[in-house]
């Protein structure tokens, strides 16, 4: 029997053929495309321009294939028997090496991103369990506050204000909700998260790497780079070479996840602060080719403008300083890093110290110093801490075995040898050490600057740490020259806003490669694309430590009687002024040193004062804090003889800054022009100058607030943020009578970071409205909140700040007593409050005299009492209840022996005792 052609069992089978192949047709015409059997014309002639449907299509291309005879024919039945390998072949021809290479990057990052800290070491941190949880806030749009403050300051406060929203942050969360959001397939718009230095961007992107890698579900391509790299590109580059450039290993599949895949991409960029070529949003040309040379700066716009793949997901990461620089309608999810709170600090220590002995020493001594502990939600200060108080080879806070096998602290040793020794500068220097643990952030530096000194530079010499230490004022002194050109390079840059430098740079300052220099500032390498070659660029290790190295070159420079811009100069290579500067400075040091040295630290804190940007906060805390002799003496060694000086004249160490430094900072503080966040850091600065007065400061401030009604008194936004810094150093207060001050609102925003510390809060009769509730309900809502009694009486909330009121204390479990008479809430605050007692299980006790208050709201009242059971007082007096409101309620309160209702119909108005607020119901 004759074989059919192909071409009559097309036509045999058509009717089946066009049933159950035409949604196979693109694939089909592929590969018949690739077969020869049709041509690029046939493909174009069979969609029809797109306008037929498939079941038409396909009948053209069985007319077509039929037209061009037999061959054609045969290869499409052989397809057809043979589709499901073909299209299995072709998946796995891109499947089996992507997972391959998915693999591989996925191991390639993770080594890259291992843990560590600026010293570039992982010892101290177990490597399972190296990150300790972090505190974030989230918000899908927000407003970025510009903020006239130190970074640093800004942590604690908005940790203390919980759910920040004052300051513009949203609802906290944790690093799971990020990365679940960060990894899921349908994120593909913007993510920005902020944070200021070393508040642990860079450690979240590593921990986000080290999950992503074991994590076998996720197809997600995590892509990582950093600003700082992209920095050093200066020629123009596709995207396409750059990401090979940087992934090669992803090469072969890279174009192929850049056009069909790119839902598949997480893109991270970190480090927003160091991108030093412009973003121009406005002008830059659009790019959506992946393929096509742009400048960095329009690759990195066009990618935030979702023009350049518009399909991926991108997070940048910033310091709060530069997020500006994208605007923020191209950002779809915001996240700023809160940092450590008191919990997670604790945890913290427990891992970076080596026994858990320590680490409650640690965490004893760090959370009875409230600085200490504010500056502690940086996890990068914590590491600083750590280091200074305890680091393996700590001297501070140790644990020591003696010969006969007793444990004892190091101090205990140091004591024991202090009592021994005759050498009277090594006795003072240990015994400094002895009960003078370090209590300001002058101190904590200048012991973790010692540790690195004698315990990184050289290698670590285990076991030898005492006398590593008995020789610490050597060390110190041979060093000191090198130290100096350090400072002035750190200085320098602090003038000029600069935090890389350049080969150049050290080379104007004389300061080479040495080992010295490398436990201070990390090498970054600058690519020159142009001659292939990499130039080596240099940035401190953390820029809290280019602050103090800054400040101790020009504390030790204003000591020694020299000018610190002398010495700027004279590194720079103008020799012949610097020379005659020098002289002269030599001729005026003979002449009046004390005079001379009294300008340039009134010089050095007026800078502060002037610059509104804060970025000189930290300098002038350091300066004002070396001051302090028994600081120095820390860095014994490195400062002229002072010791001995004191020990032959007897004279014990000055426990605080000279005089005339704390009288600068006084007149400071007072200054009628001083802005309110330059006037907490003077008070910051007061604190490191270790002020004897600053106790009498915080009693002098209660003494005022005690007097009655003192609206007179014209406190403003500056006094009360001076206030909220004193009352941080005596946490043992426990209640805050600020009655009748003229609080309002932004004052009480002042107040916020010591608000929630307290157990009673007496803040009646002040103009605190409805904003001023909104401030209260992000204290009652901090997760550090003790309130317990929260009187309000007379504040003006209105039935708008109640509303407000009553958002916080739903998320509030401390506070039992609230005391809101005249306050005019009406029957909409009164809703407010009866919608919070169906789900507050604390309140015991609402007084809410005068307010306005009908049988309506008494009614809403009525029927939230049926819910609750905690509630036990509520006083109506003197509200607009009617005869029968008053005989429903009292009917009520009889069934209810739980709750003392108390009220009285209108017009039987109480007396209204003013003054004395404890009484009014
Ligand atoms: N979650 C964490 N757990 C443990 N240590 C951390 C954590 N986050 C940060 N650190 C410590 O703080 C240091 C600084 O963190 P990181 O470099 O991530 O900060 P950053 O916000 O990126 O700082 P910068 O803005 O200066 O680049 C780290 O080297 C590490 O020692």
């Amino acid at each position: 029997m004759a074989v059919e052609s192909c071409s009559v069992q097309i036509q045999k089978r058509r009717v089946e053929l066009v049933e159950n192949w035409s949604k196979h047709l693109n694939p089909l015409l592929d590969h018949l495309l690739e077969m020869g059997a049709v041509t690029k014309e046939d493909v174009g002639f069979i969609k029809g321009g797109g306008m037929l449907g498939e079941r038409d299509c396909m009948r053209t291309l069985l007319d077509v294939l039929q037209g061009r005879g037999e061959e054609p024919c045969q290869a499409f039945l052989f397809l057809l028997s043979n589709f499901s390998n073909f299209t299995r072949s072709t998946h796995l021809s891109v499947k089996e090496p992507v997972s391959d290479h998915l693999q591989r990057h996925k191991d390639i990052l993770a080594k890259q991103h291992t843990p560590g800290n600026y010293l570039g070491s992982t010892s101290g941190l177990p490597k399972a369990d190296w990150f300790t949880d972090i505190t974030f806030s989230k918000d899908a749009g927000r407003q970025v506050p510009v903020h006239f403050q130190h970074e640093t300051s800004v942590v604690g406060d908005a940790f203390r204000a919980g759910r920040a929203e004052a300051r513009g942050h949203g609802e906290t969360c944790s690093f799971k909700d990020i990365y679940q959001s960060l990894l899921s397939d349908s994120g593909n718009g913007v993510a920005l998260l902020s944070g200021v230095a070393g508040s642990g961007k860079t450690t979240v992107i590593k921990r986000l790497v080290q999950e992503w890698a074991v994590d076998a579900d996720l197809q997600k391509i995590i892509l990582p780079l950093s600003f700082r790299e992209l920095s050093l590109i200066t020629e123009p580059l596709s995207l396409q070479v750059l990401l090979s450039d940087h992934y090669s290993h992803l090469k072969p599949i890279l174009p192929e996840l850049m056009t069909s895949n790119q839902v598949q991409l997480l893109l991270i960029l970190d480090g927003l602060d160091e991108f030093c070529f412009p973003l121009d949003f406005e002008r830059t040309p659009k790019c959506s080719d992946p393929e096509r040379e742009l400048s960095v700066g329009a690759m990195v716009v066009n990618l935030i403008k979702k023009i350049l793949l518009p399909d991926i997901a991108i997070l940048l990461t910033s310091r709060l300083h530069a997020v500006t620089k994208v605007p923020q309608l191209l950002v779809n999810q915001f996240y700023n890093v809160l940092g450590f709170s008191p919990g997670q600090q604790r945890q913290y220590f427990e891992k970076s110290c080596t026994s858990s002995k320590t680490a409650d020493t640690v965490w004893a001594f760090v959370s009875s110093h409230k600085p200490l502990q504010l500056m502690c939600h940086i996890p990068a200060f914590c590491w600083i801490v750590s280091t200074a108080l305890h680091n393996g080879n700590s001297f501070l806070i140790s644990d020591t075995v003696t010969p006969s096998g007793e444990s004892q602290t190091t101090e205990k040793v140091i004591e024991d040898q202090c009592q021994t020794s005759s050498e009277p500068n090594t006795a003072i220097n240990n015994c400094h050490i002895i009960g003078t643990r370090p209590v300001t952030i002058t101190e904590i530096y200048c012991c973790f600057f010692k540790t690195i000194l004698l315990f990184h530079v050289g290698g670590c010499v285990e076991g030898l740490h005492l006398n590593r230490l008995h020789d610490a004022p050597r060390l110190l002194k041979e060093t000191k020259a090198k130290l100096r050109c350090l400072g002035a390079l750190a200085f320098k840059g602090l003038l000029e806003r600069r935090f890389v430098f350049d080969s150049s740079d050290l080379a104007s300052f004389s300061l080479d490669c040495s080992e010295l220099l490398r436990a201070f500032l990390m090498e970054i390498l600058k690519e020159d694309r142009s001659s292939l070659t990499y130039e080596k660029h240099f940035q401190f290790i953390h820029t809290s430590i280019q602050e103090f190295l800054a400040a101790l070159y020009y504390v030790l420079e204003s000591l020694s009687g020299s000018d610190p811009f002398t010495g700027l100069k004279r590194n720079m290579g103008l020799l012949a002024p610097a020379m005659h500067s020098h002289l002269m400075s030599i001729i005026s040091k003979l002449r009046q040193p004390q005079h001379l040295l009294r300008r340039r630290i009134k010089k050095a804190l007026h800078w502060g004062e002037r610059h509104q940007s804060g970025h000189l906060d930290l300098f002038c805390r350091f300066v004002s804090g070396l001051l302090v002799p028994k600081t120095r003496f820390i860095l014994n060694g490195l400062f002229r003889d002072e010791p001995r000086t004191y020990l032959t004249s007897c004279v014990p160490l000055p426990h605080a800054s000279p005089p005339f430094v704390l009288q600068l900072l006084h007149s400071q503080l007072h200054s009628p022009t001083l802005s309110p966040e330059r006037q907490l850091n003077v008070c910051h600065c007061l604190y490191e100058a270790q002020d004897p007065g600053l106790p009498q400061r915080l009693q002098a401030w209660l003494k005022l607030l005690s007097r009655e009604g003192m609206g007179h008194c014209n406190l403003t936004n500056r006094d009360w943020s001076e206030l909220a810094f004193l009352l941080q150093l005596s946490p043992d207060l426990q209640s805050l009578n600020l009655e009748a001050q003229g609080l309002d609102a932004e004052g009480l925003r002042r107040l916020l970071p010591v608000l929630p510390l307290f157990s009673t809060l007496r803040l009646a009769q002040n103009p605190l409205g409805p904003e001023g509730a909104e401030v209260l309900s992000l204290a009652l809502q901090s997760p550090d909140c003790h309130i317990e009694r929260l009187w309000v009486v007379a504040t003006g909330l209105g039935c708008e700040g109640v509303k407000v009121l009553a958002e916080g204390l739903k998320k509030n479990h401390t506070v039992f007593d609230l005391r809101m008479a005249i306050n005019n809430i009406g029957d909409i605050g009164a809703a407010a409050l009866a919608e919070l007692l169906k789900t507050n299980h604390t309140l015991k006790d609402i007084r809410l005299r005068d307010n306005l208050v009908s049988d309506k709201g008494a009614e809403l009242l009525k029927e939230a009492l049926m819910e609750n059971t905690t509630l036990e007082f509520l006083w109506l007096f003197d509200n607009k209840l009617s005869k029968e409101g008053v005989r429903q309620l009292k009917e009520f309160s009889k069934n209810r022996p739980n709750v003392d209702i108390k009220c009285c119909r209108s017009g039987k108005k109480r007396r209204i005792l003013v003054k004395n607020t404890d009484n009014q119901a």
